[in-house]
């Protein structure tokens, strides 16, 4: 696979998408594209994604998309036991608009069926949290239920973005394309999807830090949504987005660590008075 920002170093990123290149040649052997296609086309309509957060932005509120991961490469364990329904069922009720899942097995302790139970469990609409490197992925994406999925420019040139993208859209999928510095918001900004997320987290070295997002946001016209991704642990965090006029956010670690993943979501985000 050619790509310049995996070209640099051997790095966490790099090794999670050559496994995932390894993945989908074992998965073909069961399941094929044709397959794949066929399933995508037997779903009901998705639940619109980009909808659900442009809603809530316009309205000047926060437009929280809720991840449920178990584990994470940097961090390990974070929520033992896991129970996707429930998680999803209190996200619902603490006003997430969106929800997340990580489907990826071999860095992240998820799975497909985290997503489908975790779907079936609310109404919202729900992004598949993968790596996304070949079409095979979209239609599968679609064929397990998922409203929207994730294109990563860190890992991804901008052709093969505008590829996936236009598969997306075609089957009636949202697409999120996330970015972390200058160089990848140009190639994003090269497509159609409205939904820009901003990484604080680099994927390369697993570094947070907040200011990724205020000096990219800058960037991005008002006629796209801006989500800053990674690294809100705290209402001063959700305060810091919302003054500078940041509405859109994708917030995993702080609520899985929470015992009450939903009540976190609405201290953090909706505190009353
Ligand atoms: O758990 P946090 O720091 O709140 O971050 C959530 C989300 O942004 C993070 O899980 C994430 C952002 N981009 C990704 C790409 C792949 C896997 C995971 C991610």
């Amino acid at each position: 696979m050619t790509n310049r920002h995996l070209d640099k170093t051997p790095t966490i990123l790099r090794k999670i998408v050559d496994r995932k290149w390894e993945e989908i040649d074992e998965r073909k052997r069961t399941v094929s594209i044709d397959d794949l296609k066929a399933m995508a086309g037997d779903q009901p309509a998705a639940r619109g994604f980009a909808e659900a957060l442009r809603t809530r932005i316009e309205a000047g509120k926060p437009a929280v998309i809720a991840e449920i991961k178990k584990a994470s490469p940097s961090k390990g364990i974070l929520r033992d036991p896991f129970e996707p329904e429930a998680i999803a069922e209190s996200y619902e009720q603490g006003g997430a608009a969106c929800l997340s899942v990580l489907t990826d097995r071999d860095f992240f302790q998820g799975h497909e069926d985290y997503l489908k139970a975790a779907r079936a469990a609310c109404s919202l609409p729900v992004i598949r949290k993968d790596f996304m490197v070949a079409p095979y992925q979209v239609y599968e994406s679609r064929a397990i239920g998922a409203d929207c999925i994730l294109l990563i420019a860190a890992c991804l040139t901008k052709d093969q973005m505008q590829e996936l993208e236009g598969i997306a859209h075609e089957i009636g999928l949202d697409a999120l394309v996330e970015v972390h510095d200058g160089e990848e918001l140009d190639d994003a900004l090269t497509l159609t999807t409205p939904l820009v997320g901003i990484n604080n987290r680099n994927l390369h070295t697993f570094d947070v830090s907040l200011d990724t997002t205020f000096s990219l946001h800058e960037r991005i016209s008002a006629d796209r949504l801006t989500i800053t991704e990674s690294g809100i642990m705290t209402r001063a965090d959700v305060e810091a987005m919302t003054s500078r006029g940041i509405y859109g956010f994708l917030v995993g670690e702080s609520f899985m660590r929470s015992d009450d993943p939903g009540y976190k979501l609405q201290e953090m985000f909706f505190p009353a008075g």
